[in-house]
């Protein structure tokens, strides 16, 4: 029993906290198109001890997501036979989606800290092409988290949804999105990494061989992306982040100021469910300031910026009305005016063609 149970046992537990006492790591790449031998040195990624306090139980969102997400990640990690038998590499793939600060990154430190995993963070304006982004790719660890926070940043992934819309709508655009949208493209055109060469690399660390791995993609526009880059299969859990409501509020509370009720609760409530605020807004709402600060004068601040809050999207809300209706007249305007015009031309065609067929009459 000694030399065949017990000491397998030792040796799987004594694995097991070794695996959960190393120092994780958290990883960078490093600019890649640098050929000189201090930056080759260095290796295609560089590392600091990953420490982010963040975990399941101070992230604020909807309890019943978490908990399925905590499953998910549980399910995940003891499915390596599973994963063998149906032929699938031993991967998952999350996108995360939802507005600034409602907690995507946080998120990222929670599931690291809960599976007890390194994270590769990849900053892809970086790197110099598609075959290096490869061989990035394939230089990380099992056990890790993969992250690309802001995917619609980083490349043009919009491309090709956006010539079809185009193709589809009417020629008269509004002006304003069009300057946008060039602004944004020649900001993306500085990454020579193309969305064909990111799918590849990806599919390319799906079948790579290194053990566990999560694949996390984060974006504040999820419609902007490819479908064939989110499709599951590459993103197997699409979870959205989303404002500040009830519960996740109450999180927040609980971290910030370490109450659990309280008389504006009910208020709040209201409140939260109706105006949307960030985590991280309500959190620094939250916040205390100086030692006189104590749980009434932050919850009250609170509520004072969700009032404030409400104001300033019913007035957002006013504009974009009036900018619609406006934008509406505009394209009515020059639908008209087009219309005249072909109407025009279409005249003088007809008067064209019966002053020569009146010529040619004469001349018979
Ligand atoms: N759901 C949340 N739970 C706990 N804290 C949160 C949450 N959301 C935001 N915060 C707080 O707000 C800060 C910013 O959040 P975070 O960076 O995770 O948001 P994000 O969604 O990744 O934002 P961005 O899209 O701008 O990158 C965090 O440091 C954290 O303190």
């Amino acid at each position: 029993m000694i030399t065949t149970t017990y000491v397998d046992h030792v040796l799987r537990e004594g694995k097991d906290i070794g695996l959960r006492k190393r120092e994780r790591k958290l990883y960078t790449n490093n600019q890649s198109h640098v050929f000189d031998y201090s930056s080759w040195s260095k290796g295609r990624w560089s590392s600091v001890p990953f420490d982010h306090p963040a975990t399941f139980e101070t992230l604020a969102m909807d309890p019943e997501k978490k908990e399925a997400i905590k499953k998910d990640l549980i399910r995940f990690s003891k499915a390596k036979d599973y994963y063998r038998k149906v032929g699938k590499a031993w991967k998952r793939g999350y996108l995360l989606f939802g507005p600034p600060g409602t907690g995507k990154s946080t998120m990222i430190a929670a599931m690291a800290n809960f599976m007890n995993y390194d994270v590769y963070e990849l900053e892809l304006t970086i790197v110099k092409d598609n075959s290096d982004l490869k061989k990035l790719m394939l230089e990380t660890k099992g056990k890790s988290i993969f992250v690309v926070e802001d995917i619609d940043c980083s490349l043009d992934l919009t491309g090709q949804r956006k010539k079809k819309k185009d193709e589809d709508e009417d020629d008269d655009d509004d002006d304003e999105e069009e300057e946008e949208d060039a602004s944004k493209k020649k900001w993306k055109r500085e990454s020579t990494v193309t969305l064909s060469g990111l799918l590849n690399a990806i599919d390319g660390l799906w079948s790579s061989c290194s053990g566990e791995m999560i694949i996390v993609f984060t974006t504040n526009f999820v419609d902007d992306l490819d479908p064939a880059l989110i499709r599951r299969g590459r993103m197997d859990n699409h979870i959205e982040m989303s404002y500040c409501r009830f519960e996740a509020f109450k999180v927040l509370a609980k971290n910030y100021l370490e109450i659990e009720s309280h008389d504006l609760y009910g208020e709040i409530e209201r409140m939260v469910e109706e105006t949307d605020m960030s985590p991280a807004d309500v959190a620094e709402n939250l916040m205390p300031k100086s030692e006189e600060e104590d749980a009434d004068i932050c919850l009250k601040r609170l509520v004072k910026s969700l009032e404030e809050e409400k104001v300033k999207a019913r007035k957002l809300a006013e504009e974009n009305i009036k900018k619609k209706a406006e934008r509406e007249a505009r394209r009515k305007k020059k639908k008209a005016e087009r219309e005249a015009k072909r109407k025009k031309k279409k005249a003088d065609e007809e008067d064209t063609n019966k002053e020569e067929s009146d010529e040619e009459g004469e001349e018979s």
